[in-house]
């Protein structure tokens, strides 16, 4: 056979496949400038967008007028006195007695200056949660007891989230009968603290 007999290709006008040709032919230059009139237009054109890239955007200053409060975890063994520590806190602060402490108590210490206090409780969870937020660490110690397993596991966790400040309270004072058993407790319990907590801490 010959080239010449051979049909020639016809396009197809109808059918799906045309249509989708048809549509993908509707608009090829998009995003090219087809109308120089418009293009010029103030109301339309790029002539807007320029004059809005060219307006300066007034920065605004986020920083919030009052700083955020202060969080102060009190954590300790059980029965260590938190609570009754966190009482007197909010007693010396405002002169209001708070019976029960059901979770963060937020109180004015000064003109502008909030503290946040948060009872930590001997979850392993909530004490790593705590050590990444706290800003102050009380850490109650009881005298008449010495250190317990929550104390340096608290410290260890610490060690790993970025020490935060530290300062050791001492309860259970009243119970030393003898005051040269109570200063000599009081200076062995002193040591051990900052044998603990110096070397990596702030
Ligand atoms: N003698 C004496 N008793 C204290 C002292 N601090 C706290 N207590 C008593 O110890 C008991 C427990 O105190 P809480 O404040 O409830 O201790 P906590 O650590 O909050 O205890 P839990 O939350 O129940 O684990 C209470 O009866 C307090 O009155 C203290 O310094 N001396």
């Amino acid at each position: 056979m010959r080239a010449k007999d051979q049909k020639k290709h016809r396009k197809k006008n109808s059918g799906p496949k045309a249509e989708k040709k048809k549509q993908q032919h509707l608009n090829p230059k998009a995003f090219a400038v087809q109308s120089t009139v418009r293009w010029l237009n103030p109301f339309t054109g790029m002539t807007q967008d320029l004059k809005t890239k060219k307006h300066p955007i007034p920065v605004v200053d986020g920083t919030p007028v009052e700083p955020p409060p202060i969080v102060v975890v009190v954590m300790g063994p059980p029965k260590v006195g938190r609570s009754t520590l966190i009482q007197c806190l909010i007693w010396n602060f405002t002169r209001q007695k708070l019976t029960e402490i059901r979770g963060p108590v937020t109180i004015m210490s000064g003109k502008k200056r909030r503290l946040t206090i948060i009872e930590c409780g001997c979850d392993v969870n909530m004490m790593i949660d705590l050590a990444k937020v706290a800003d102050l660490v009380l850490m109650l110690i009881d005298a008449s007891f010495g250190f317990e397993m929550e104390t340096f596991e608290f410290l260890n966790i610490c060690q790993v989230h970025d020490f935060p400040k530290i300062m050791g309270v001492l309860t259970h004072l009243d119970s030393f009968k003898h005051n040269k058993q109570l200063k000599k407790t009081k200076k062995q319990l002193k040591h051990r603290f900052w044998k603990e907590v110096y070397p990596v801490g702030r």
